[in-house]
């Protein structure tokens, strides 16, 4: 993303963001409660439109990129359920569209890659329950689960670990660097990164819609980089290529 605006109801919600996400990074976004971190992962990703800069993904803008099956969204909240009365199967299964070939069967593949997800999430007993009667954190799973049955290059997570319970945290902290070790790049919106930390790369935080930070992730990320941490690093330099693309540029010091 290069120079992002996105005004939500008349409201600059992102106000010039710079951020480029290399591949293989794991990249924490961080800031309080409103601050603009969802928005900017959904802009990253075409969700919301820019109403200033430009954003691409692996080079090209969300309007014209095709490639779906490279990129692994896992929303804030599970909306895939919404009065529709889908099992837990059925939601981790729609992870796979975009691999598949219209009106073919599910393949071996799928179903295989199916069943992975839903063991590394711990949902495989439950897999034919209604997602409806899931808890919050365990709907977190299934998301999470879907992510992964896509088996993309890059994950986009916004608060993956929101609501879900220690062993769960750890559980994905597991998953998610077996996925690192093997090359994958992960986004990821957290409040706190708890197990997840010793995984993270790069901090970015943003503070009414700007980045405040963006760099090593400090030794004690819990404590240093969360909001209202105001203590600012020199910013990383930017590499050009990696899947992400907000253009490099000056990131700024918030108000
Ligand atoms: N659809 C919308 N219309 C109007 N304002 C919105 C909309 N979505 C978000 N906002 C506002 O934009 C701001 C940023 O919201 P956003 O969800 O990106 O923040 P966040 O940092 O992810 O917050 P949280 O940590 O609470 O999830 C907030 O003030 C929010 O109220």
């Amino acid at each position: 993303m290069t120079g992002g605006h996105v005004s939500l109801d008349g409201r600059a919600v992102l106000r010039g963001v710079d951020l480029q996400i290399r591949a293989g990074e794991v990249v924490a976004v961080l800031g309080a409660n409103g601050s603009g971190k969802s928005t900017l992962i959904r802009a990253l990703l075409g969700l919301v439109p820019l109403s200033a800069g430009r954003t691409e993904l692996y080079g090209v803008p969300p309007a014209r990129f095709r490639d779906w099956k490279r990129v692994g969204y896992v929303p804030q909240r599970l909306l895939a359920g919404g009065g529709v009365p889908s099992t837990i199967r059925e939601v981790v299964a729609s992870g796979r569209i975009a691999r598949q070939r219209r009106l073919r069967p599910s393949s071996a593949a799928d179903r295989a890659a199916i069943a992975r997800a839903l063991t590394a999430v711990g949902l495989a007993d439950r897999a034919g329950d209604p997602v409806a009667a899931l808890s919050g954190g365990q709907q977190q799973r299934v998301l999470i689960a879907r992510a992964l049955a896509g088996e993309p290059e890059t994950f986009v997570m916004d608060e993956p670990t929101a609501g879900v319970d220690a062993a769960s945290q750890a559980n994905l902290a597991d998953t998610l660097s077996k996925l690192v070790a093997s090359g994958r790049t992960v986004v990821l919106v957290a409040h706190e990164l708890g197990p997840l930390e010793p995984l993270i790369s790069r901090a970015v935080v943003i503070k009414n819609g700007r980045v405040a930070h963006d760099g090593e992730p400090p030794s004690a990320v819990g404590a240093h980089a969360l909001p209202g941490h105001d203590h600012l690093h020199p910013h990383a330099e930017p590499a050009e290529g990696g899947p992400l693309t907000l253009s490099p540029g000056t990131a700024t010091t918030g108000e």
